[in-house]
Protein backbone atom coordinates (compact mmCIF):
# COMPACT_ATOMS: atom_id res chain seq x y z
CA UNK A 1 0.00 0.00 0.00
CA UNK A 2 1.19 3.33 -0.53
CA UNK A 3 0.20 5.89 2.01
CA UNK A 4 -0.19 9.64 1.39
CA UNK A 5 -0.30 11.96 4.47
CA UNK A 6 -1.25 15.45 4.23
CA UNK A 7 0.80 16.75 1.41
CA UNK A 8 0.57 20.05 -0.37
CA UNK A 9 2.59 21.21 -3.29
CA UNK A 10 2.59 24.57 -4.82
CA UNK A 11 4.83 26.08 -7.68
CA UNK A 12 5.42 29.83 -6.46
CA UNK A 13 2.52 31.56 -5.14
CA UNK A 14 0.14 28.74 -6.86
CA UNK A 15 -0.92 26.21 -4.08
CA UNK A 16 -1.63 22.64 -6.55
CA UNK A 17 -2.05 20.33 -3.71
CA UNK A 18 -3.79 21.71 -0.57
CA UNK A 19 -3.65 19.11 2.40
CA UNK A 20 -3.93 15.47 0.11
CA UNK A 21 -4.17 12.38 2.44
CA UNK A 22 -4.76 9.33 0.54
CA UNK A 23 -4.46 5.53 1.05
CA UNK A 24 -3.97 3.63 -2.21
CA UNK A 25 -4.78 -0.16 -1.23
CA UNK A 26 -2.36 -3.11 -2.19
CA UNK A 27 -4.26 -5.82 -4.53
CA UNK A 28 -6.33 -3.25 -5.83
CA UNK A 29 -6.92 -0.92 -8.74
CA UNK A 30 -6.51 2.57 -7.05
CA UNK A 31 -8.06 5.26 -9.59
CA UNK A 32 -7.38 8.98 -9.06
CA UNK A 33 -9.78 10.92 -11.41
CA UNK A 34 -10.53 14.46 -11.84
CA UNK A 35 -11.04 17.37 -14.43
CA UNK A 36 -7.95 18.70 -16.44
CA UNK A 37 -5.75 20.72 -14.54
CA UNK A 38 -7.21 19.49 -10.76
CA UNK A 39 -4.05 18.24 -9.64
CA UNK A 40 -3.51 14.49 -10.95
CA UNK A 41 -0.34 14.68 -12.40
CA UNK A 42 1.10 16.40 -9.56
CA UNK A 43 0.21 14.25 -7.21
CA UNK A 44 1.47 11.21 -8.91
CA UNK A 45 4.97 13.18 -10.26
CA UNK A 46 5.54 13.81 -6.06
CA UNK A 47 4.25 10.02 -5.31
CA UNK A 48 7.19 8.83 -7.77
CA UNK A 49 9.82 11.80 -6.65
CA UNK A 50 9.53 13.41 -10.15
CA UNK A 51 8.64 16.70 -7.67
CA UNK A 52 9.46 16.78 -3.97
CA UNK A 53 6.34 17.90 -1.88
CA UNK A 54 6.54 20.99 0.65
CA UNK A 55 5.30 19.38 3.39
CA UNK A 56 3.63 16.30 4.45
CA UNK A 57 4.51 12.19 4.03
CA UNK A 58 4.34 9.54 1.59
CA UNK A 59 5.14 5.92 2.62
CA UNK A 60 5.60 2.61 0.72
CA UNK A 61 4.41 0.20 3.07
CA UNK A 62 5.65 1.58 6.15
CA UNK A 63 8.84 3.14 4.27
CA UNK A 64 8.87 6.66 4.46
CA UNK A 65 9.58 7.23 0.89
CA UNK A 66 9.96 11.66 1.54
CA UNK A 67 12.51 11.27 4.08
CA UNK A 68 15.02 9.22 1.65
CA UNK A 69 17.67 10.61 -0.28
CA UNK A 70 18.23 10.05 -3.80
CA UNK A 71 19.89 6.13 -3.01
CA UNK A 72 17.50 5.04 -0.81
CA UNK A 73 15.14 6.17 -2.78
CA UNK A 74 16.56 3.83 -5.71
CA UNK A 75 15.24 0.35 -4.13
CA UNK A 76 11.77 1.90 -3.85
CA UNK A 77 12.17 2.87 -7.59
CA UNK A 78 13.23 -0.65 -8.62
CA UNK A 79 10.15 -1.68 -7.30
CA UNK A 80 7.58 0.41 -9.21
CA UNK A 81 7.09 -0.49 -12.94
CA UNK A 82 5.29 2.75 -14.85
CA UNK A 83 2.59 2.91 -17.70
CA UNK A 84 2.96 6.24 -19.57
CA UNK A 85 0.28 7.66 -21.89
CA UNK A 86 0.39 6.21 -24.98
CA UNK A 87 2.77 3.75 -24.34
CA UNK A 88 5.84 5.77 -24.90
CA UNK A 89 7.68 2.94 -26.40
CA UNK A 90 11.64 3.25 -27.85
CA UNK A 91 10.57 3.34 -31.72
CA UNK A 92 13.95 1.96 -32.39
CA UNK A 93 13.93 -0.88 -30.58
CA UNK A 94 12.09 -3.85 -30.86
CA UNK A 95 9.00 -5.50 -29.16
CA UNK A 96 11.87 -7.89 -27.18
CA UNK A 97 14.22 -4.57 -26.75
CA UNK A 98 11.53 -3.03 -25.17
CA UNK A 99 10.63 -5.10 -22.45
CA UNK A 100 14.10 -6.16 -21.82
CA UNK A 101 15.10 -2.18 -21.45
CA UNK A 102 14.10 -1.99 -17.68
CA UNK A 103 15.73 -5.74 -17.28
CA UNK A 104 19.46 -4.59 -18.50
CA UNK A 105 18.93 -1.24 -16.88
CA UNK A 106 18.25 -2.86 -13.02
CA UNK A 107 19.37 -6.77 -13.29
CA UNK A 108 22.40 -8.72 -13.92
CA UNK A 109 20.63 -11.63 -15.89
CA UNK A 110 22.34 -13.67 -17.88
CA UNK A 111 21.16 -13.07 -21.63
CA UNK A 112 18.66 -16.33 -21.49
CA UNK A 113 17.15 -15.01 -18.01
CA UNK A 114 16.33 -11.60 -19.49
CA UNK A 115 14.52 -13.41 -22.76
CA UNK A 116 12.85 -15.69 -20.48
CA UNK A 117 11.46 -13.44 -18.44
CA UNK A 118 10.49 -11.02 -21.87
CA UNK A 119 8.98 -13.83 -23.09
CA UNK A 120 7.02 -14.62 -19.93
CA UNK A 121 5.59 -10.84 -19.73
CA UNK A 122 4.75 -11.07 -23.29
CA UNK A 123 2.69 -14.13 -22.96
CA UNK A 124 1.06 -12.99 -19.80
CA UNK A 125 -0.23 -9.88 -22.09
CA UNK A 126 -1.56 -12.05 -24.80
CA UNK A 127 0.93 -11.04 -27.14
CA UNK A 128 3.23 -14.04 -28.99
CA UNK A 129 5.29 -13.87 -31.91
CA UNK A 130 5.96 -10.07 -32.20
CA UNK A 131 9.47 -10.06 -30.51
CA UNK A 132 11.29 -8.80 -33.59
CA UNK A 133 8.63 -6.46 -34.41
CA UNK A 134 9.05 -2.41 -33.94
CA UNK A 135 6.40 -0.62 -32.45
CA UNK A 136 5.36 1.25 -36.01
CA UNK A 137 4.62 -2.04 -37.00
CA UNK A 138 1.94 -3.10 -34.68
CA UNK A 139 -1.59 -1.57 -33.75
CA UNK A 140 -1.81 0.94 -31.12
CA UNK A 141 -3.59 -1.25 -28.76
CA UNK A 142 -0.94 -3.98 -29.28
CA UNK A 143 1.45 -1.30 -28.26
CA UNK A 144 -0.24 -0.57 -24.76
CA UNK A 145 0.02 -4.57 -23.97
CA UNK A 146 4.05 -4.09 -24.84
CA UNK A 147 3.95 -0.94 -22.06
CA UNK A 148 2.37 -2.81 -19.80
CA UNK A 149 4.83 -6.14 -20.78
CA UNK A 150 7.55 -3.76 -19.82
CA UNK A 151 6.04 -2.31 -16.81
CA UNK A 152 5.96 -6.16 -15.07
CA UNK A 153 9.24 -7.32 -15.97
CA UNK A 154 10.71 -6.02 -13.10
CA UNK A 155 7.73 -7.86 -10.61
CA UNK A 156 6.89 -4.63 -9.22
CA UNK A 157 4.97 -4.16 -6.05
CA UNK A 158 3.31 -0.66 -7.26
CA UNK A 159 2.26 0.19 -10.77
CA UNK A 160 1.38 3.74 -12.31
CA UNK A 161 -0.39 4.07 -14.90
CA UNK A 162 -1.09 7.77 -16.71
CA UNK A 163 -4.30 7.64 -19.06
CA UNK A 164 -3.72 3.42 -19.76
CA UNK A 165 -6.71 3.87 -22.57
CA UNK A 166 -6.23 6.82 -24.16
CA UNK A 167 -5.71 6.75 -28.02
CA UNK A 168 -7.88 3.65 -28.02
CA UNK A 169 -11.59 2.34 -28.47
CA UNK A 170 -13.67 1.47 -25.84
CA UNK A 171 -13.74 -2.31 -26.57
CA UNK A 172 -9.98 -2.11 -26.97
CA UNK A 173 -9.85 0.37 -23.56
CA UNK A 174 -12.00 -2.37 -21.60
CA UNK A 175 -9.13 -5.09 -22.50
CA UNK A 176 -6.10 -3.26 -21.57
CA UNK A 177 -8.50 -2.21 -18.04
CA UNK A 178 -9.73 -5.85 -17.60
CA UNK A 179 -5.55 -6.73 -17.96
CA UNK A 180 -4.52 -4.02 -15.78
CA UNK A 181 -7.09 -5.41 -13.16
CA UNK A 182 -6.02 -9.14 -13.65
CA UNK A 183 -2.67 -8.49 -13.37
CA UNK A 184 -3.49 -6.49 -9.74
CA UNK A 185 -5.16 -9.14 -8.62
CA UNK A 186 -2.25 -11.91 -9.45
CA UNK A 187 0.46 -10.33 -8.54
CA UNK A 188 -0.72 -8.37 -5.49
CA UNK A 189 0.27 -5.19 -7.36
CA UNK A 190 -0.51 -1.65 -5.30
CA UNK A 191 -1.92 -0.35 -8.67
CA UNK A 192 -2.75 3.63 -9.00
CA UNK A 193 -4.40 4.50 -12.44
CA UNK A 194 -5.25 8.21 -13.28
CA UNK A 195 -7.57 8.47 -15.83
CA UNK A 196 -10.12 10.44 -17.27
CA UNK A 197 -12.49 7.33 -18.47
CA UNK A 198 -15.86 7.02 -17.48
CA UNK A 199 -15.43 3.11 -18.54
CA UNK A 200 -12.85 2.75 -16.90
CA UNK A 201 -14.28 3.86 -13.51
CA UNK A 202 -17.14 2.06 -14.31
CA UNK A 203 -15.05 -0.99 -15.18
CA UNK A 204 -12.23 -1.44 -12.58
CA UNK A 205 -13.40 1.32 -10.30
CA UNK A 206 -12.80 -0.38 -6.66
CA UNK A 207 -10.81 2.77 -4.76
CA UNK A 208 -11.84 6.00 -6.30
CA UNK A 209 -10.19 9.72 -5.58
CA UNK A 210 -11.79 12.64 -7.11
CA UNK A 211 -9.62 15.51 -7.30
CA UNK A 212 -11.10 19.03 -7.45
CA UNK A 213 -8.95 22.32 -7.55
CA UNK A 214 -6.25 20.32 -5.87
CA UNK A 215 -8.75 18.75 -3.02
CA UNK A 216 -9.04 15.63 -2.41
CA UNK A 217 -12.94 15.86 -2.86
CA UNK A 218 -14.48 12.65 -3.17
CA UNK A 219 -13.72 8.91 -2.38
CA UNK A 220 -15.69 5.87 -3.24
CA UNK A 221 -15.95 3.10 -5.45
CA UNK A 222 -18.05 2.82 -8.79
CA UNK A 223 -21.46 1.92 -7.31
CA UNK A 224 -21.42 4.82 -4.90
CA UNK A 225 -20.23 7.15 -7.75
CA UNK A 226 -23.20 6.80 -9.68
CA UNK A 227 -25.09 7.19 -6.60
CA UNK A 228 -23.44 10.59 -5.20
CA UNK A 229 -25.47 13.89 -4.84
CA UNK A 230 -21.89 15.99 -4.98
CA UNK A 231 -22.73 18.45 -7.29
CA UNK A 232 -19.29 19.07 -8.43
CA UNK A 233 -18.59 15.40 -8.63
CA UNK A 234 -21.49 14.80 -11.22
CA UNK A 235 -20.44 17.28 -13.27
CA UNK A 236 -17.66 15.61 -14.25
CA UNK A 237 -19.25 11.81 -14.32
CA UNK A 238 -22.42 13.40 -16.09
CA UNK A 239 -20.38 15.43 -18.38
CA UNK A 240 -21.91 14.64 -21.72
CA UNK A 241 -25.35 14.67 -22.27
CA UNK A 242 -26.05 11.39 -22.84
CA UNK A 243 -24.77 10.69 -19.49
CA UNK A 244 -26.91 13.15 -18.12
CA UNK A 245 -30.41 11.77 -19.37
CA UNK A 246 -28.63 8.24 -18.38
CA UNK A 247 -28.73 9.93 -14.57
CA UNK A 248 -32.51 11.47 -14.86
CA UNK A 249 -33.94 7.75 -16.13
N1 LIG B 1 6.01 22.12 -13.29
C1 LIG B 1 4.98 22.94 -13.08
N2 LIG B 1 5.18 24.25 -12.82
C2 LIG B 1 4.15 25.08 -12.59
N3 LIG B 1 2.85 24.70 -12.59
C3 LIG B 1 2.59 23.42 -12.85
C4 LIG B 1 3.63 22.46 -13.11
N4 LIG B 1 3.08 21.26 -13.33
C5 LIG B 1 1.74 21.44 -13.23
N5 LIG B 1 1.44 22.72 -12.94
C6 LIG B 1 0.10 23.28 -12.72
O1 LIG B 1 -0.55 22.47 -11.77
C7 LIG B 1 -1.95 22.38 -12.05
C8 LIG B 1 -2.34 20.91 -12.05
O2 LIG B 1 -1.72 20.29 -13.19
P1 LIG B 1 -1.77 18.72 -13.46
O3 LIG B 1 -0.90 18.49 -14.64
O4 LIG B 1 -1.48 17.99 -12.22
O5 LIG B 1 -3.29 18.54 -13.86
P2 LIG B 1 -4.03 17.20 -14.29
O6 LIG B 1 -5.18 17.04 -13.36
O7 LIG B 1 -3.07 16.10 -14.41
O8 LIG B 1 -4.57 17.64 -15.73
P3 LIG B 1 -4.72 16.78 -17.10
O9 LIG B 1 -5.90 15.88 -16.87
O10 LIG B 1 -5.03 17.83 -18.12
O11 LIG B 1 -3.44 16.06 -17.36
C9 LIG B 1 -2.17 23.10 -13.37
O12 LIG B 1 -2.67 24.39 -13.07
C10 LIG B 1 -0.78 23.18 -13.97
O13 LIG B 1 -0.64 24.35 -14.75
Amino acid sequence: MIEVKNIRKSFGEKEILKDISILFKRGEINLVIGASGSGKSVLTKCIVGLHEVDSGTISYDGREFTAMNFNQRKDIRSEIGMLFQGGALFDSLTVEENVRFPLEMYTKQSKEEMLDRVNFCLKRVNLENVNNLYPAEISGGMQKRVGIARAIALNPKYLFCDEPNSGLDPKTGIVIDNLIYDLTKEFDITTICVTHDMNSVMETGENIVFLHQGQKWWEGDKKSILKTDDEVLCDFVYSSRIMKKFKNL
